[in-house]
């Protein structure tokens, strides 16, 4: 069976020799290789080069689409708007060509400008492991194979065989911290800090946050469950761990229960850190932190659920589904105060009124209907989607 292979170029050097050198590598072997070029449009000369790369990969028999960006950009940063439109538009032209992996072309020296960028962002483990080698996006396998190698060795391999390139000239412009970066990398370089050694720290720090997910995850086997569609997390065991174990581990469950790809940002987990182990409360990415006698609840914050409305049997919040009751003249809301209000019994499951709040609830206009989760059940069921094996499982992926 053929397999097929996706490619990124932008017509610069680094994803030229990509293209070349994948071509050198499948040669006869049974993989089919698909390249995509997106124009974002944000410079006059860009449908020109991406044509062109498209005529560079025609000429090695690859078959090659212009993927253009059609409603960008909006307001604020326009760098990342355009990365983050192209990694969109590039894993959907994937999908669409049942193209399950996709190849860019990020060199060691992106990656030593990344770590130097971040640095300058006091970054811990997880920020100092750089990009990583393989991710995946929007169900598709995003490779970065030429990590290792650097941006000299691949316009020394393109000039031995007389390929050419593109130069973008926002690669010189200093308003770019990258572009910054770039030159401060020159100046490191008599200190053997090259990018080779950088990308080489890079990968050392991948492994040790390999290390720390892994005792994560053994940590949140000792001490955590599911309830509520809440992270719930034992007290002493939780002071106990190293500090970095916990930040972790509640980063992890924010960001689970949250629904976000996304870190939250250090400083307000840093005051959740102190709140989970002091004994008190905060509030962070949609998420609240509380603590009790005994336990930590990580649950869903009721401002961020408040407008969130669906119809019975449909997914509620991205987590929950209600079913079960005559359905005829109800939609499914958070319970809010003013409903669990109206759950008498809501304390007998042993959940803490706040959790409760954000959970979903049956309403017929004002009145509540059934609250599953609050002790009204009325006929109703309220499941989460996801259970504890997948937030167990989301420890250890990244
Ligand atoms: N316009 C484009 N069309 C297709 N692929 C591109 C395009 N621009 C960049 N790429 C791919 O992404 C790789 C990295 O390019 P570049 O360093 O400009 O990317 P980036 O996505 O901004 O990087 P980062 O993710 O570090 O911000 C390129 O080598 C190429 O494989």
């Amino acid at each position: 069976m053929t397999g097929r292979l996706g490619i990124a170029i932008s017509g610069g050097s680094d994803s030229m020799a990509l293209m070349h050198l994948m071509q050198e590598a499948f040669e006869g072997e049974p993989v089919e290789l698909y390249a995509a070029t997106v124009d974002h449009g944000l410079r006059p000369e860009a449908a020109a080069e991406a044509e062109w790369a498209g005529r560079a990969a025609a000429a090695l028999g690859i078959s090659h689409e212009v993927i253009r960006w059609e409603d960008g950009p909006g307001k604020g940063n326009l760098q990342g708007q355009a990365r983050d439109a192209r990694y969109h538009l590039l894993s959907g032209w994937a999908r669409r060509n049942n193209i399950s992996t996709l190849c860019v072309a990020h060199t060691a020296d992106d990656q030593a400008e990344t770590l130097l960028m971040r640095m300058a962002r006091a970054a811990g483990v997880s920020g100092l492991s750089g990009m990583p080698p393989r991710r995946v996006h929007n169900g598709v396998t995003l490779l970065r194979p030429l990590l290792e190698v650097t941006r000299s060795e691949l316009r020394q391999y393109l000039q031995e065989r007389g390929i050419e390139w593109c130069e973008d000239p926002s690669n010189c412009d200093l308003r770019f911290e990258r572009v910054r970066a770039r030159r401060a990398l020159e100046e490191l370089a008599p200190l053997g800090l090259t990018p080779t050694v950088l990308s080489r720290v890079a990968g050392n720090m991948n492994k040790a946050r390999e290390a720390l997910d892994w005792y994560v995850f053994l940590a949140a086997r000792d001490l955590a469950h599911v309830q509520a569609g809440a992270v719930v997390l034992c007290q002493r065991k939780f002071r106990t761990l190293p500090s970095e174990t916990g930040y972790r581990l509640l980063v992890k469950a924010i960001q689970w229960v949250a629904g976000t790809p996304y870190p939250p940002r250090r400083v307000p987990m840093e005051i959740a850190v102190l709140a989970a182990r002091g004994g008190g409360a905060a509030t962070v990415s949609g998420c609240h932190l509380l603590t009790t006698s005994k336990q930590i609840w990580i649950c869903r914050e009721a401002k961020a659920v408040e407008g969130a409305i669906s119809l019975p049997g449909q997914v509620w919040d991205s987590r929950w589904k209600v079913f079960g009751g005559d359905a005829k003249g109800c939609v499914v809301r958070a319970l809010g105060r003013d409903g669990l209000r109206k759950c008498p019994d809501w304390r007998a499951a042993g959940i803490p009124g706040t959790v409760l709040e954000a959970t979903p609830a049956v309403w017929q206009g004002a009145e509540l209907a059934a609250a599953p989760t609050a002790g009204l059940a009325n006929g109703w069921s309220a499941e989460p989607v996801a259970n504890e094996e997948e937030f167990f499982a989301s420890l250890l992926s990244h």
